[in-house]
Order: structure tokens, then C-alpha cells, then sequence
């Protein structure tokens, strides 16, 4: 057998063997431990005793946690794991090198029972042995030089690359084993539902919001998250890997399991975390790095992944550098189709999960189904979320977010988006208030990392290029970007913008003067005065008396989601009309809404509360006008708010308050106190009066005049430059009435 043979397939045993290495080399030919050692330098995998010896298995934890959870980083986590383990054949397909036939010849040997791991391992040393180029004076060395294709495929800019070219350079493989780890962090999401009896105590403080109190992550959000944490449990179980499931805080979970590993003798070689922006987020990623570091265990932190256009193609490296205003930064990183990069193969294959896993420490128990997981994260939350009068769900109302959580939903509703021409017409619609396709209804998943931005690219240019069968037939399939394609991949990029502008201001995001720093503004709170109290009571449930407000707000609580045109309706209702501290808001937003997500949250409630990166300073939204323009014969209020079901006409669904004493009566609403007494009566006339914003309570309007153009709304072919307001399209111009009402344009 000639040596560069033996060579590569020995090299593949030695790396994973143990104690069948010896035996095998002999049953391959070698003739003694000299030839052996020497084939252990070639590969430079340490030598075969160092492995023999070598038993103890070594453990990579990847950890998620919260709402941090990510996908992607999953998957990049298994890209590198995929990309050692892929066949060489595909790896050197191409390069004319036949080379699977003669690694097969010894990987297939009937003697040996072969644990699954050891062909990632064995791959690693050869493409190992292959780069390195490091076989001169051991072999056949023009036959090395031949079969070296890989480093060409390395890309030195991928940070996965990046870290195979890495553990290639080691003489000894990094780990054995991989623990994917999803913890339910006790300082966001109650806990207590854990407890494995009444009796027990938990020791962590309630997970509530600062400022009001409320529970930070309510019923809603709890489902979906609990779906896509059994959905990844079993998609990572599909790869031959798992999901270990824990609460508690992040940098006490992995000192307890490094802890118990250690007990086992089972060395952790690294931790991986997929890293986040936010207060919180740093100090979980700190408190893991400690414990790590603690532990003498390598911390790596992997790039969040989720977002459209990847970190390093943001042409700027200074946080600080972030332009103020969205525009400014669009500009930096069109045009958007050539922006994101490519998606990461998703896991096929991964290290198997240690042999032996500590179970969660008392007083905890982990729920075994997805449904106890959902009961467990319910238990202790008030189910009317401390309302004293919630909204009831109204007969024959349908939510627009009735999906589920995990990739597998995700995914599908991206085909779905796909094959039922929605993405095409997004422009047109996404000012909808009912229904399930208005929108694109992706932000629960993008959230949560079930699914990212650049994976909704691909699947958009696909279809624009016509590149697959999916969304074949559908108007606009293989006509490149148009429209509505162009329409997502602007608000995706929003979605970049406010995670940038969290990395740029930090703890600002959560103060009440905003990044501006505006200290001038006086604000209602709510902990400190009655009338502020009663105010946001009656907000929280819908019942302020401006139709389109209750209806948003009810939709919200039953629900948990609200379309963007409502949520900005509402915002700027809570912080501009009412004048409170918008931190309720986003605070009740955080507790209520399934697509929770720090910046887009934080960030916008600034944005539309003037105190964030709206560069039009003094902007309010006029809830009866939006209402005129999008919600036209109120029917999306009728929807939420049953009271006002069998009213015909549309300003008074929008204005219940200007009911007169006989239809109040017909309707028995009489002496109903949030309708006879709103807590604004925001005063729009269609015609004459068109223009006077305000009212008897002084409402705030705006700029009489404000046009709708704006700043920005060239539309150009297949670009978007602007959020144009699909109104239009259905049929609702106004000419010549409302132009110059009190309306102020969305961001
Ligand atoms: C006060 C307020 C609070 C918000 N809170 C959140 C939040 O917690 N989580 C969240 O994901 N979005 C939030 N948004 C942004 C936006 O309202 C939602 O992303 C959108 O309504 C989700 O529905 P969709 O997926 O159907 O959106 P689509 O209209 O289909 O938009 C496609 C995607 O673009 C992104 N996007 C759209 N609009 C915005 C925007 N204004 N800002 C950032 N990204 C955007 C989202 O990822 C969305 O999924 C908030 C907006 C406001 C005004």
C-alpha cells in the first residue's frame, strides 16, 4: 500500500479512534508504532499515543438565551461543524479528485464501529494535512500538492472560515461534543412557573418592567417563544444533536453546568454565545464571559447574524459614526438588493450532545412538551395583565398573527408570502389594518431569530430572478426587484437601523429624554399622579374614546400584535395627546406584543415620542385622520370595539364621542364614560375645517398644512426610496379636501 494512501486514510482514524487506533493501523497495513507516529506528524494531529490516551470527551456549550435566541448563529454554528464534515469529494468536486474512493476504502472498514463524530474529525485532519501543504519530506509530495483545492474555498473575510482555518492549525481537535443550550433568562421572562412544587420559592425577583410594573413578557409572546424553543429542540435534534433547556440567568447557568462538567471530568473547551445589543444582553454576555474565564474555558462571542446587511459591511466601525437620521444611512448601504450576504447552509449534521447532561439545579424542573413549557410560562401571569376591565375577545374577530413559533412557521410563511404574490404587492397594502397578508406579518420570527432578514432577501431574489419553481406564476416572478420586494427590503433595513442606533446610544434607549437628550418636555407619570393613573388605565384597556386608538390598543391585548400604522398611531397618542411617559408604552408594548424586540420597540416608541431619530421635530399623528385614511368605513374599529358595531357612520366609529343622546340611547351607551368623555377630542373635519388640528381639550396637532409628500417619497422603477401610504391605490384621494389637514406623515 503505498504510503500517501495509508496516509489519508489513517489520518481520519487517529483523530477520533482512541482505542481502536492501533488495531485498525495494523489491520491497514502499517507495520509498526514508528510508521504510526510518523503518519500522526503528517497530519499533524499530535501524536497516536496522545490520543490513545485521549478519552476524556470535550464539551462546546452554545448557549441562547431570552429573546436573544438566534438561528442563525445556530446555524453558523453548524456551518462550521458542516463544512469540516463534508465529503471530500464535494469539497474537491471540481478539482478532477476522485478522493472519496480512497478515504471510503478505510472509513468503511466492517471491523470498526465508527461513533458518528469521527468522519468530522477525520475531514478536519485531512483538509488539515491537504492546507497545511505540511506532508514535503513525509510522502508522496506532488500528490498532496494536487489534492490542495481548500484553501481557495476559504473565504478570509468569513469569521467561520476564520475560525476553521483556526482549529486547523491546532495540533488536536477542539471538542468531542456540542451543547446547545436555551435558557429562559429570569430577569426577562417569569420563571416561577418552573418551580417544581408550590411550595418552592424562586429566587429570582419577578421579571417586570421598571417602570410600571407590568410583566415583561405576557401570554402572547410566551407561546410563540416556548414553539420556537421546541421548534429548534427538534430541528436540532434532527442533526443528531439536542437542546438543552434551562432557566435561570445566563452566567449562573453556565457556571452550574461548568461547574457539574468539571464534577464528571468532562472538559469544556468553549463557550458560544451569540452576541446582542442592549443593557441586559451585555451584562448576561459579561456574566457568561466570567464564568467561562473563571473556568480556564475559552468564551467566544459569535456576530449576531439576523439582521440584512451583516456588521462587517457596515461602512463605519465606530458606533458612534451611525448617521442620526435613517435616510442618511440608507444612502451609506444602497442599493439594498446587493447588500446582504449570503445565507448559512443550514445544519445537516452536528457533534453529538455529551454522553451525560446535568440536569437544571433545584428548585426548577424543565417542562418535557412544548404545551407544559407554554402552561409553566403562563402559571404565574395574571391573565388580564392587571387590567381591572380588559378587553373581551369580540365575536367573529379573527387575529392577523395566529402563527406559531420556530423556523419551520417562519419559513413557511416566507413561502406562503412568496407563492401568494404578497411580497409583489407589499407596497400597496402595508398601511392595511385587517387581515393576515396585509403585511408581511415576519416580525415575531426576525425577532426571535426563528428566521432572518437575509434569508427573506434570498428567498426574494429568488423569486424576482426567477431562480427557483417557488412563486412561479405569480405576477412579478423572474421580472427582477419590483415594487414590493424593493418595499421589504426598506423596512427590513429599519430593523438594522434600530439595532444600530441601541449599539450607538446604549442605556439612552430607555431614558425618558431620548437619544435627543430632550430635557425640555414635561411628562405625565403615571407612579406619581392620579390623573396620569387614570389616563393610562384607560388607555391600556381601550377605552379612551378615539375609535382607532381602543381598537388598536384591544387588538394588541387580545392579540398580541398591532399593525405598524396603529403602533404609530398609538405612540404618538400615549406621548403626544396625552402627554405620558412614553415608557409606559413601550413597556406595555414589551409585555404584550409577540414580536418584541429591544431596538425596533425602544426605538420606535422614541422615534414617534420625538425624542429619537424622527429628524421632523414636532410630529403628531392625528388618529381621526389616519383613521379617515386607512380604517375608511371603520371597520377595523368596528372589528375590536363591539360597542360601536351596528354605528354607520364612520366619524362617529372614530369620534364616539360625538353620538348623539338618541343613538347613545338606541345603542346603550348612555352615561359609558369612556365615551362621553374621551380623553381628547382630537377635532378633524373633512372639508372647510380641514386643517385645525387640536380641540376643546387643546390637542396638540401638528402643523396645519403638513403635506403628505414629505421629504423622500421618489419612487423610482424597481428602487424605493420612501414609505409611500397605500391609500391610494384604494381609491381614497382626497383632492381637494383633506390635503392640508393635520396629518403627519409615518417614517
Ligand atoms: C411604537 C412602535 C413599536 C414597535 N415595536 C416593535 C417591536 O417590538 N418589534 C418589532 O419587530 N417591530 C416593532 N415595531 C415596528 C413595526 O411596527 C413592526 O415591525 C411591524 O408592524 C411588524 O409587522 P410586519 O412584520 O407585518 O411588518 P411589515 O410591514 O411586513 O414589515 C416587514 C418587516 O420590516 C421591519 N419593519 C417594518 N416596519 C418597521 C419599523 N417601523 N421599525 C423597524 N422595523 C420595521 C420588521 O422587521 C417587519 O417584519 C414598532 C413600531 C412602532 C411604531
Amino acid at each position: 500500500m503505498p504510503f500517501e494512501q495509508k496516509k489519508q486514510g489513517n489520518a481520519i482514524r487517529i483523530a477520533t479512534l482512541g482505542h481502536f487506533l492501533r488495531q485498525w493501523l495494523f489491520q491497514l497495513g502499517f507495520e509498526n508504532d514508528t510508521e504510526i507516529e510518523e503518519l500522526a506528524k503528517v497530519g499533524d494531529i499530535g501524536g497516536p499515543e496522545n490520543r490513545l490516551k485521549n478519552e476524556v470527551p470535550k464539551l462546546l456549550l452554545g448557549l441562547g438565551t431570552g429573546g436573544r435566541y438566534s438561528a442563525e448563529s445556530m446555524r453558523a454554528v453548524s456551518e462550521f461543524f458542516d463544512q469540516k464534515e463534508q465529503p471530500l469529494k464535494q469539497r474537491l468536486s471540481g478539482k478532477g479528485k476522485d478522493i472519496e474512493k480512497e478515504v471510503d476504502t478505510h472509513v468503511e472498514d466492517p471491523g470498526l464501529e465508527a461513533p458518528g463524530t469521527f468522519e468530522i474529525a477525520h475531514e478536519e485532519d485531512v483538509l488539515k494535512m491537504l492546507e497545511d501543504g505540511d506532508c514535503s519530506g513525509q510522502g508522496n509530495v506532488s500528490e498532496v500538492e494536487e489534492i490542495d483545492p481548500v484553501n481557495t474555498e476559504l473565504e478570509p473575510d468569513e469569521p467561520l472560515d476564520e475560525e476553521v482555518a483556526r482549529t486547523f492549525q491546532q495540533s488536536q481537535h477542539p471538542y468531542t461534543h456540542f451543547l446547545p443550550i436555551y435558557v429562559f433568562a429570569a430577569q426577562q421572562i417569569e420563571v416561577s412557573g418552573f418551580l417544581s412544587s408550590d411550595s418552592e420559592i424562586s429566587p429570582f425577583p419577578e421579571a417586570r418592567s421598571n417602570a410600571a410594573g407590568f410583566w415583561r413578557c405576557g401570554h402572547h409572546r410566551a407561546k410563540f417563544l416556548a414553539e420556537s424553543v421546541w421548534d429548534l429542540k427538534r430541528s436540532l435534534h434532527n442533526t443528531g444533536s439536542g437542546l438543552e433547556i434551562r432557566v435561570g440567568l445566563a452566567g449562573q447557568v453556565i457556571q452550574e453546568l461548568l461547574n457539574a462538567f468539571k464534577k464528571a471530568s468532562a472538559e469544556v473547551v468553549a463557550v458560544w454565545m451569540t452576541d446582542e445589543e442592549g443593557v441586559e444582553e451585555k451584562r448576561e454576555e459579561r456574566d457568561v464571559k466570567e464564568a467561562a474565564e473563571r473556568a480556564g474555558t475559552e468564551f467566544k462571542l459569535w456576530t449576531d447574524e439576523k439582521y440584512y446587511i451583516d456588521d462587517r459591511d457596515i461602512p463605519f466601525r465606530n458606533p458612534k459614526d451611525l448617521p442620526d437620521v435613517f435616510t442618511s444611512y440608507r444612502k451609506k448601504v444602497e442599493p439594498l438588493r446587493e447588500a446582504p450576504r449570503r445565507v448559512l447552509r443550514s445544519p445537516s449534521k452536528l457533534p453529538p450532545l455529551p454522553p451525560s447532561i446535568p440536569s437544571q439545579p433545584h428548585p426548577f424542573t424543565i417542562p418535557t412538551t412544548v404545551e407544559d413549557t407554554i402552561a409553566k410560562l403562563h402559571k404565574p401571569l395574571d391573565p388580564n395583565l392587571g387590567l381591572s376591565n380588559p378587553p373581551t375577545w369580540p365575536t367573529k374577530a379573527t387575529s392577523a398573527h395566529p402563527f406559531h413559533g420556530g423556523e419551520t412557521a417562519g419559513q413557511e410563511r416566507i413561502r406562503h408570502l412568496v407563492t401568494s404574490g404578497s411580497f409583489s404587492t407589499y407596497k400597496e397594502t402595508r398601511n392595511g389594518l385587517l387581515g393576515l397578508d396585509f403585511s408581511t406579518k415576519l416580525s415575531s420570527w426576525l425577532a426571535l431569530g426563528c428566521i432572518t432578514a437575509r434569508q427573506v432577501h434570498e428567498f426574494l431574489l429568488n423569486f424576482e430572478d426567477g431562480k427557483t419553481d417557488l412563486g412561479k406564476g405569480v405576477h412579478g416572478y423572474g421580472k427582477g426587484e419590483n415594487k414590493g420586494t424593493a418595499a421589504v427590503r426598506f423596512e427590513l433595513l429599519w430593523r438594522d437601523y434600530f439595532r444600530l442606533t441601541t449599539r450607538k446610544f446604549g442605556p439612552r434607549l430607555f431614558r425618558i429624554e431620548g437619544f435627543k437628550n430632550d430635557t425640555a418636555s414635561s411628562w405625565g407619570y403615571p407612579q406619581k399622579d392620579k390623573e396620569s393613573q387614570r389616563r393610562v388605565t384607560r388607555f391600556l384597556e381601550g377605552t379612551t374614546g378615539t375609535g382607532l386608538i381602543d381598537g388598536s390598543m384591544r387588538e394588541l391585548f387580545l392579540t398580541g400584535y398591532t399593525s405598524n400604522r396603529l403602533r404609530q398611531n398609538v405612540a404618538s397618542f400615549l406621548a403626544k395627546h396625552l402627554a405620558i411617559d412614553w415608557r409606559i408604552g413601550a413597556e406595555w408594548y414589551e409585555s404584550c406584543l409577540v414580536d418584541y424586540d429591544l431596538s425596533n420597540n425602544w426605538s420606535n416608541w422614541q422615534y414617534v415620542a420625538g425624542v429619537g431619530n424622527d429628524p421632523r421635530e414636532a410630529r403628531v399623528f392625528n388618529p381621526v385622520k389616519q383613521a379617515n385614511d386607512y380604517d375608511t368605513q371603520g371597520n377595523y374599529i368596528k372589528t375590536w370595539v363591539v360597542e360601536l358595531r351596528s354605528l354607520n357612520e364612520p366619524q362617529i366609529v372614530f369620534q364616539p364621542w360625538k353620538m348623539n343622546d338618541e343613538l347613545k340611547a338606541e345603542l346603550k351607551l348612555a352615561g359609558t364614560e369612556w365615551i362621553e368623555q374621551p380623553l381628547r377630542r382630537i377635532e378633524f373635519n373633512m372639508g372647510r375645517n380641514a386643517g385645525r388640528g387640536g380641540g376643546r381639550d387643546g390637542g396638540k396637532g401638528g402643523k396645519a398644512g403638513a403635506s403628505r409628500g414629505g421629504a423622500g417619497r421618489a419612487e423610482g422603477g424597481g428602487g424605493y426610496h420612501g414609505r409611500g401610504r397605500g391609500e391610494k391605490s384604494r381609491g381614497q384621494s382626497r383632492k381637494g379636501k383633506s390635503d392640508r389637514a393635520n396629518e403627519f406623515v409615518d417614517n
